[in-house]
């Protein structure tokens, strides 16, 4: 029934105020009410309408993404948007465009790696568009190893320029976004060559392509690089190829902020770390665990909902039928998602904290905390997006049947999401990162170097190893210190003995690769320690709203309690808690999922997302989803005619023949 809101009874359970929580999940009231507008100002214009796309072929697909990044960057000029609200338009938009590569990498790029005149010539031409950018890094045959790039960059001392070669098919690029078919310009990553001597990886501004007729400039050979993963998800993107064959540019288009080569081809190293070269991936990093929250929390506010909507069995005496959502098995699987949807949210906010403290501290030149940045935004990009994937598909199960037309939403949200596991960075790549980090803390402890930041608690290692919970009832389980002092433990005892094991090789290097499976598992630990810390942290400021506080409680409780009940190996193993505290857990786990039950609605409602951002039937806001699943099958181009094409070609001489073949 159009216009009756079927969840309106489960919205009336609620225990909280929803309008209080959606500016917690927000960040802040402006947040809040920015974000309100934008995405209805989105959802109500008609050229950023996307239920088709999962119908449009590639060329079409790629053209209706022009289109639209083309009416956003009008729209964000005629309405005069600030920076902020035009990210938020372009993420309404929500569909992958060479803009995000744009804004996202080669601008910052720029900004983070270029000198303040290279800034002052490049930035105001790329803020208005008038060039648009990419960021390659990546080549045909290394992608982790950046230290393995191929493309050269070799100093010309004669003409002062660099001469940018693909020496190999290998060093190809291969993957940046919006390089195959857009972008005129790319920060071009390359290894600097000057007078035969090779001085690593360093960042080149380079045109690809002619701003009057958009062709490739000489010597550029430049493509897109094949369709992706899914129907429309991420192939709205062109991924691109590019090789240079002698490409001279200016010596003044290599990104000096780091490293500088002078007009006698002089390479001057300034006092800033090398390591900044990777700043860019850093600062998208941090991006992509906020973006994780959001992709779990609208797949988990589809799957709840639907779980409210959807019945089956124990219908008795002609009653209803159960709604799915309170069998005690879809909560299992779903309340955790929604809880690690929050988790997720305040960790991205810290993270976001943590990378704006670094980048003001290296401004003041102090370069302490780069490593401690470095390690939070490999380590939580990694946890985040291999759970907020694995969580839309487990959310696409949750949905049954119906989960898997492309109507649901999910498909489409999973193809398009899952590359987030290997882009800026492989997720097991970057844990090893962390790993190396929690190895070197600990290397460090005994010369007095008191650890800080988030391996604090690795300089509390004598209390850690004595450790012994002492829950004894269920409820214990609910007390912040209780949870974090387990999670310490484990994760310190699983450090200490990578780090006790890696000191029987006489090699470290040979010690690290043998040990790297356990290495994962010790970095894993820690990140999950960082998530339930920033909860716990944020649940200790004063959130406003009636009842809004408790929820978050409960919600913080589930995620811990859920990881201790996931990785009760970890927990025994490392002998921090014994298997009846294991089970106590498991039993507060579920009085938790029973409390968070006549909440979830309105617990998914204040993510605030619209039906044009959800994109998903069975995820309507007003739970109308069996008329209008009936009504969307009948828009398919199959449902076009009631003969389909190739019927006659194809089938009908069969079916003569069979008919010809029974007459005989
Ligand atoms: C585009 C954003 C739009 C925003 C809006 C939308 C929101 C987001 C949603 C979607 C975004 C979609 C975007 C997709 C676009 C994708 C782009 C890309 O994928 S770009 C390419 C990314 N590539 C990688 O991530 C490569 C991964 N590899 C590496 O990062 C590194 O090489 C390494 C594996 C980390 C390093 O390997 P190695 O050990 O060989 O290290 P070295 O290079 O020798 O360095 C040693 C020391 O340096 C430290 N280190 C390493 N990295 C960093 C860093 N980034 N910062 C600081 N320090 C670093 C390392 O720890 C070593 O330290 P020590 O041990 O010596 O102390
Ligand atoms: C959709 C998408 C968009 C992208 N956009 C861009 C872009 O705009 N610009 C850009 O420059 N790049 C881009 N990339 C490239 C991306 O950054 C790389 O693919 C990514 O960094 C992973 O590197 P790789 O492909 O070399 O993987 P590989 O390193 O080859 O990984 C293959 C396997 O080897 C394992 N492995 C690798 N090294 C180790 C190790 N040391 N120890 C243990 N296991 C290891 C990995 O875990 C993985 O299982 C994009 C990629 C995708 C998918």
């Amino acid at each position: 029934m159009e216009g009756v809101d079927h969840l309106a009874d489960e919205r009336n359970k609620a225990q909280f105020d929803v309008s209080d929580m959606k500016i917690v999940w927000a960040g802040s009231r402006h947040a809040y009410e920015l974000s309100d507008r934008i995405s209805r100002l989105v959802a109500s214009d008609p050229v950023f309408k996307k239920d088709n796309v999962s119908t449009l072929g590639r060329k079409e697909l790629f053209k209706n993404t022009l289109k639209k990044a083309a009416h956003a960057w009008k729209r964000i000029n005629e309405l005069g948007l600030n920076e902020e609200e035009a990210l938020k338009l372009r993420t309404f938009m929500d569909q992958p465009s060479f803009t995000d590569l744009h804004w996202g990498m080669f601008v910052p790029a720029i900004k983070g790696q270029g000198t303040d005149e290279q800034q002052q010539q490049w930035l105001p031409l790329a803020n208005k568009m008038q060039i648009i950018g990419c960021y390659a890094q990546t080549e045909l045959g290394h992608g982790s190893n950046v230290q393995g790039l191929e493309t050269t960059a070799t100093f010309d001392h004669k003409t002062d320029e660099f001469v940018l070669n693909s020496p190999t098919l290998t060093s190809s690029k291969w993957w940046p976004g919006g390089l195959g078919k857009i972008s005129t310009h790319a920060v071009v990553y390359a290894r600097l060559i000057i007078d035969d001597k090779d001085y690593g990886v360093h960042g080149f501004i380079a045109q690809l392509r002619s701003l009057n007729d958009h062709l490739p400039l000489p010597g550029i050979t430049i493509g897109d690089i094949g369709m992706k993963f899914g129907s429309a998800a991420y192939n709205s993107m062109d991924n691109g190829v590019l090789r240079f064959d002698h490409v001279r540019i200016p010596r003044n288009q290599m990104l000096m902020r780091v490293s500088q080569v002078t007009r006698e081809g002089k390479y001057v190293h300034s006092s800033v770390p090398r390591q900044l070269v990777y700043g860019t991936m850093v600062y998208v990093r941090q991006i992509i665990v906020f973006d994780a929250s959001v992709a779990l929390s609208r797949a988990v506010c589809i799957a709840t909902r639907y779980s409210a909507v959807r019945r089956q069995f124990g219908s008795q005496n002609g009653s209803h039928e159960t709604q799915v959502i309170d069998y005690k098995t879809q909560q299992a699987r779903l309340f955790p998602l929604l809880a690690s949807a929050y988790a997720f949210r305040f960790a991205g906010e810290w993270l976001k904290w943590l990378y704006t403290d670094v980048t003001e501290r290296l401004q003041a030149k102090d370069f302490s905390t780069l490593p401690e940045a470095h390690a939070c935004t490999a380590g939580l990009k990694s946890l985040t997006t291999s759970v907020a994937a694995d969580g839309i598909e487990e959310c696409r199960k949750l949905c049954g049947g119906h989960g898997y037309l492309s109507s649901s939403g999910l498909p489409e949200l999973f193809a398009v999401y899952i590359p987030a596991c290997t882009y800026e960075g492989d997720n097991v790549v970057l844990l090893l990162q962390v790993a190396r980090y929690l190895m070197k803390a600990i290397s460090q402890l005994n010369s007095g170097n008191k650890p800080v930041g988030t391996t604090a608690y690795l300089g509390r290692k004598e209390q850690l190893m004595q450790y012994r919970s002492d829950v004894v009832r269920a409820e214990d389980w609910l007390k912040p210190s209780v949870v974090v002092e387990a999670f310490e433990a484990r994760a310190a005892r699983m450090s200490l003995a990578c780090a006790q094991n890696l000191s029987k090789f006489s090699n470290p290097e040979d010690g690290f690769q043998e040990l790297a499976a356990d290495l994962i598992e010790a970095a894993t630990a820690h990140c999950q320690l960082i998530v339930v810390s920033k909860f716990i942290e944020k649940l200790q400021q004063d959130i406003p709203g009636n009842g809004v506080k408790q929820q978050l409680q409960v919600l913080c409780s589930i995620y811990a309690l859920f990881l201790l009940h996931k990785h009760i190996g970890d927990f025994l193993t490392t002998g921090c808690i014994t298997p009846k505290q294991g089970s106590l857990a498991n039993e507060q786990l579920r009085s938790l999922y029973s409390q968070v039950r006549p909440n979830a609605i309105a617990l998914v409602d204040a993510f605030n997302h619209t039906d044009h951002y959800l994109g998903s039937i069975l995820g309507r806001y007003d739970g109308n989803v069996y008329p209008k699943l009936y009504e969307e099958a009948w828009k398919d181009p199959l449902n076009d005619t009631v003969i389909p094409d190739g019927f006659h070609e194809y089938v009908e001489p069969l079916l003569k023949q069979q008919l010809r073949n029974a007459r005989l």
